[in-house]
């Protein structure tokens, strides 16, 4: 479980969060420039807060008070950035070991459910948008993450992808039991995957 409560100010605008992530889905809407990213990113490690502190179960990640940060490597996070997913140039191998963290098994496990294992040494950048989420996920997973952060994970992919994908995305979540956070433009995509739902407005995140 992971707990949070920060503010992040940033030029036009304080963005204040509080909330808990158990396991599940937990999916964060809110209009463009509202601070959803800088949310996710927060909980990532990228982005450090102004003030406030992010738990998880016994373990501080951050503390402005005590002056705590945790750097993004010591937080074993899962996190799936917007855009660009995955690098184009290395083998889906090498994407996918990236963070040295699993080990032979886990990377087995992973290839062959997410289909992957026939990709093993193209180049990531020649895969479909598809293929390439599934390729980010298992670089995600295979660093044995306490939760996952997803930012627009379909927003990439085409449109007749997308249902298939996010179904896949669902189930495997599922089998994982953690923690995952789902940012969407799309209210729908929420209703579909979330077991709960949050929502942000102008720097303020609400649960719905
Ligand atoms: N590194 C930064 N430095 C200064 N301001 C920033 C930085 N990153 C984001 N912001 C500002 O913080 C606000 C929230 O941005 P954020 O990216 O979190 O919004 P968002 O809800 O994720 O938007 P989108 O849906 O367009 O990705 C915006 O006003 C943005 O300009």
């Amino acid at each position: 479980m992971i707990s949070f409560a920060i503010t992040v100010q940033r030029p036009t605008l304080l963005i204040q969060a509080e909330g808990v992530l158990d396991t599940g889905i937990t999916t964060l809407t809110g209009s463009s420039g509202s601070g959803k990213s800088t949310i996710i990113k927060s909980l990532a490690g990228l982005v450090r807060p102004t003030t406030g502190c992010i738990i998880r179960n016994d373990e501080v990640w951050v503390d402005t008070t005590k002056n705590i940060f945790l750097a993004p490597q010591q937080r074993f996070v899962g996190y799936m950035p917007q855009g660009n997913i995955v690098f184009p140039h290395m083998s889906v191998y090498h994407n996918i070991t990236y963070s040295k963290r699993g080990d032979e098994a886990l990377l087995s496990h992973i290839m062959n459910r997410l289909g992957l294992g026939k990709y093993k040494d193209i180049k990531a950048g020649t895969l479909s948008g598809g293929e390439q989420q599934r390729v980010a996920l298992g670089r995600a997973l295979y660093a044995k993450p306490v939760i996952l952060l997803l930012d627009e994970p379909l927003s990439a992919l085409d449109w007749n992808l997308r249902e298939q994908v996010r179904r896949d995305l669902v189930d495997i979540i599922g089998e994982w039991q953690i923690p995952c956070l789902w940012v969407t433009h799309d209210k729908n995509e929420a209703d579909e995957v979330g077991q709960q739902r949050w929502h942000c407005e102008a720097g303020q995140l609400y649960t719905e």
